[in-house]
């Protein structure tokens, strides 16, 4: 219908055209306010909390109760989870549903159970263990390898190096878990070890020279010498040597040398500002080749039709990958590494096979937790303020055979890391050195002595390790002293005892010593214990 004459037109905007200005006008509105944030003079309008000033006496207290309660809220969180967690497997029992099913459809899977057997097992903190799902799928692998037909020998010596179908992954026991996850984790490791054990006729047993005993087990190198009528030959190789000066070096191999054949070695370069010792003789070229040269003798010794083959064992993260690098770069003189290397642990996760020559092939393993040696305690260390438990799981921390995701509780490890340090000034100064701190740091203060507590938070502030409100994010402050000590860059060593153990059953011997250091041409290499003895004496006066 045509407008009246004289009737003034409608004013009213049509919905279209309202929606496009207001869609217009909130788009320049947020443009605006991101112009505004680049400014350097924009402010929120929120107001910083300042936090507690460094002038306020009793500071470290409250920053310590905050700590605290975050740390129970954290507990209380998980003790929740775990319940919710075990009523729920429970249930699934109940109904009879088979878990490994049920836990696809929830959110929490429960993938992480060690074993079909353990599913109605109570395991403590084993969702928070990503080793537990390592495990599950190393089990699967080592399954599958053992039902694998054997391959032809002639056909495998044609790979250069390849991997042996295997994907045995790293495992690994976190002694918080319950006694029967412990057990049942064994079986998985003992499957490992027992697959290499029987491939290998010479076993290279990688001990990391900062803590020689903690790396080792008395029950691997029984059943190396009593497998297959004492046919293996064991060699102990004292790795990372760069790390502990040479007094406590040649302590360590007069110490080990009464047990096996032992050979110190650098098998790879320190991490960037590491704290090293110079060894002049004992450098990469020098033990690597005498290892070399030993390992040949060995294998034209045989005169086997087959080629010799060389098991590499040890804990996570002692070197066992850099060994066998060290060895094949002696040989093909060639800067590409066989095996991946790795500041972490768990860098090694399948059985890996290198030829090294006609005669001699390497066969690299994912670390393992000895769980013997891991529930044995450490070295039956005690400390006022931590448990057993605790203990356990801080010298599996400072052995770095955790990868830092499955670190639980760094803070216990770094007050046992303390307690080991503030022993001797050796290994004190230097620490105190590496992060600018008074000398009354270590020395405890308060009613409950917490140096750790004192020293995390003093780290925190040196490096920049702050939360909200300038609060000391104590943890993160513990994983970053924990990656110092891993990487060597704090000092640090546990000396070699001065009487050597009551022997049990073979386990190592001055004749096996003699008697196998004759087969790999090592004799003369050091004299005999009395001369040992001597030299000891005479290098401690
Ligand atoms: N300072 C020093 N560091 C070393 C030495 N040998 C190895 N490393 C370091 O130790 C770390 C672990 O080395 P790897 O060879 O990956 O150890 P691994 O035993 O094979 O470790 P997994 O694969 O976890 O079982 C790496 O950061 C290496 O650089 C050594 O002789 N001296």
């Amino acid at each position: 219908m045509a407008n009246k004459p004289g009737k003034p037109k409608s004013k009213r905007t049509p919905v279209r055209l309202r929606h496009k200005i207001e869609k217009a006008s909130a788009a320049k509105q947020r443009k605006q306010r991101k112009l505004a944030k680049n400014n350097p003079e924009w402010r929120s309008r929120l107001k910083k909390d300042p936090g507690i000033p460094n002038l306020f006496p009793y500071k470290d207290r409250i920053l310590h109760e905050i700590e605290e309660k975050k740390r129970l809220r954290e507990e209380d969180f998980q003790r929740k989870r775990e319940e919710a967690r075990l009523t729920k497997a429970a249930a699934s029992a109940d109904r009879n549903v088979p878990i490994a099913e049920e836990e696809k459809e929830g959110e929490d899977a429960l993938s992480d159970l060690p074993d079909d057997e353990d599913m109605n097992e109570d395991t403590p903190n084993s969702s928070a263990n990503p080793m537990s799902a390592l495990l599950a799928s190393a089990r699967a692998r080592a399954a599958e390898y053992e039902n694998e037909p054997e391959e032809d020998d002639d056909e495998m010596e044609d790979d250069d190096e390849r991997q042996c179908g295997t994907d045995l992954a790293a495992v690994s026991s976190l002694p918080t878990s319950g006694p029967q996850t412990l057990e049942s984790s064994r079986r998985a490791f003992d499957k490992v070890f027992k697959s290499v054990l029987s491939i290998s006729d010479i076993l290279l047993y990688v001990l990391d020279a900062r803590d020689p005993n903690g790396t080792r087990s008395r029950e691997i190198e029984r059943e190396i010498t009593a497998a297959d009528a004492g046919s293996k030959r064991l060699i102990l190789i004292l790795n990372k040597i760069d790390l502990v000066p040479p007094p406590v070096l040649k302590a360590w191999l007069l110490y080990l040398r009464r047990y096996f054949p032992t050979l110190p070695l650098r098998a790879n370069t320190s991490a960037p500002n590491a704290r090293t010792f110079d060894h002049k003789a004992l450098t990469v070229k020098g033990t690597s080749e005498t290892l070399l040269r030993a390992l040949k003798s060995y294998a034209s010794s045989r005169q086997l039709k087959r080629s010799t083959t060389v098991g590499i064992v040890g804990y996570p993260n002692v070197g066992k990958s850099s060994v066998i690098n060290a060895l094949t770069s002696r040989l093909s003189r060639s800067s590409s590494t066989a095996c991946p290397v790795g500041a972490e642990a768990g860098v090694t996760t399948a059985l890996r096979q290198v030829k090294l020559d006609n005669k001699l092939k390497l066969l690299d393993s994912p670390g393992i937790v000895f769980p013997s040696s891991s529930s044995q305690g450490a070295n039956g260390e005690t400390h006022p303020h931590l448990s057993s438990k605790q203990i356990n799981q801080a010298n599996l921390t400072l052995l770095s055979a955790l990868p830092p995701s499955a670190i639980t509780d760094p803070i216990s490890a770094i007050t046992l890391l303390l307690h080991r340090l503030s022993r001797s000034e050796a290994t004190m100064q230097p620490l105190l050195d590496q992060y600018s701190l008074p000398p009354s740091t270590l020395v405890s203060t308060g009613a409950n002595g917490d140096v750790t507590t004192d020293f995390l938070t003093q780290v925190a502030r040196k490096r920049g390790r702050l939360g909200k409100g300038g609060v000391p994010n104590l943890q993160s402050a513990a994983m970053g002293v924990l990656m110092d000590w891993r990487d060597g860059r704090i000092r640090g060593w546990v000396e070699a005892p001065e009487e050597i153990e009551a022997r049990e059953g073979g386990a190592g011997s001055k004749e096996i010593v003699k008697e196998w250091a004759k087969e790999f041409k090592l004799e003369g290499l050091w004299g005999d214990d009395e001369a040992a003895v001597a030299e000891n004496e005479a290098m401690q006066e």
